[in-house]
């Protein structure tokens, strides 16, 4: 199956049978990625008087209760309803489109001096050379599957230089997402400041853009021009978790 699109005057063609699906799966009891001191998602079989939700237990249908925290389990996408008290900035009200025209990249993030590992603006620039896109998604090396079960709290995770933030909303990037806890440091005496630079939060809020944190992308996915389907619930809160999908776009050059 093929469909095209058309971005800044040059079309495209994309399969939709062809999904990459760059989200990470969250299970009840089984290992899982977990960050932000958050607790274990978990699935609770719901029970009303003589009803057992669930078949295993002899039910007629499964009907459990979910126990999530969105940024600390799994794949989630935010808007600056995370640090804001405007109880309307949330993921609902803020993601209003779900398809936008995303670049890969792929980038190490560098030992500092204290201790830390970030992601410096000096790469993402030089990655980003020449391209126009509304989203950027970061895998970060090394890229092994053990990002889709690691134990993140209180290890101090690598993050991004804060400038990064600023360099994408002076682009335009209205969606940012990488395969890492925070965009900012883990324990910043709650600055975040590149959470405020991307989102130019409170001076020029960006209300439509959004962070989306802890996907993984798998090495066989190649770095380069992509669509890319951002899918949230419809959750009146800052943030969600989601399912980010992505296919590959091959330019199509007219035939002389
Ligand atoms: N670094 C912040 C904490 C923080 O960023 C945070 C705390 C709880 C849940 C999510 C957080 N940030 C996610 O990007 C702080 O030290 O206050």
């Amino acid at each position: 199956m093929q469909a095209s699109i058309t971005y800044r005057d040059q079309p495209y063609t994309f399969d939709p049978t062809q999904p990459l699906d760059i989200s990470m799966p969250l299970h009840d009891k089984q290992p899982q990625p977990e960050c932000f001191w958050a607790e274990p998602v978990s699935f609770d079989v719901i029970r009303v008087g003589d009803f057992v939700g669930s078949v295993v237990e002899g039910g007629s249908t499964n009907y459990k209760r979910v126990h999530l925290t969105p940024h600390g389990n799994g794949t989630h996408t935010e808007c600056y309803g995370h640090i804001s008290a405007d109880e309307h900035a949330t993921i609902h009200n803020c993601l209003k489109r779900f398809l936008f025209v995303a670049q890969l990249i792929t980038v190490t993030p560098q030992k500092q001096e204290n201790g830390d590992e970030v992601v410096l603006l000096e790469d993402v620039k030089a990655k980003l050379q020449g391209i126009k896109c509304e989203a950027l998604v970061i895998r970060t090396l090394p890229n092994t599957d053990e990002k889709l079960t690691r134990h993140y709290s209180g290890t101090n995770p690598p993050y991004l230089e804060h400038a990064i933030g600023q360099y994408l909303a002076e682009k335009g990037i209205q969606h940012l997402l990488l395969d890492l806890p925070s965009v900012d440091r883990e324990l910043d005496e709650g600055k975040l400041l590149c959470h405020h630079a991307f989102w130019q939060y409170p001076k020029n809020t960006r209300c439509g853009a959004t962070i989306t944190e802890l996907i993984y992308v798998p090495d066989q996915v190649n770095d380069g021009l992509y669509l890319l389907n951002i899918q949230i619930a419809s959750l009146q809160l800052d943030a969600s978790p989601s399912k980010p999908v992505l296919y590959k776009l091959s330019p199509v050059f007219p035939t002389l």
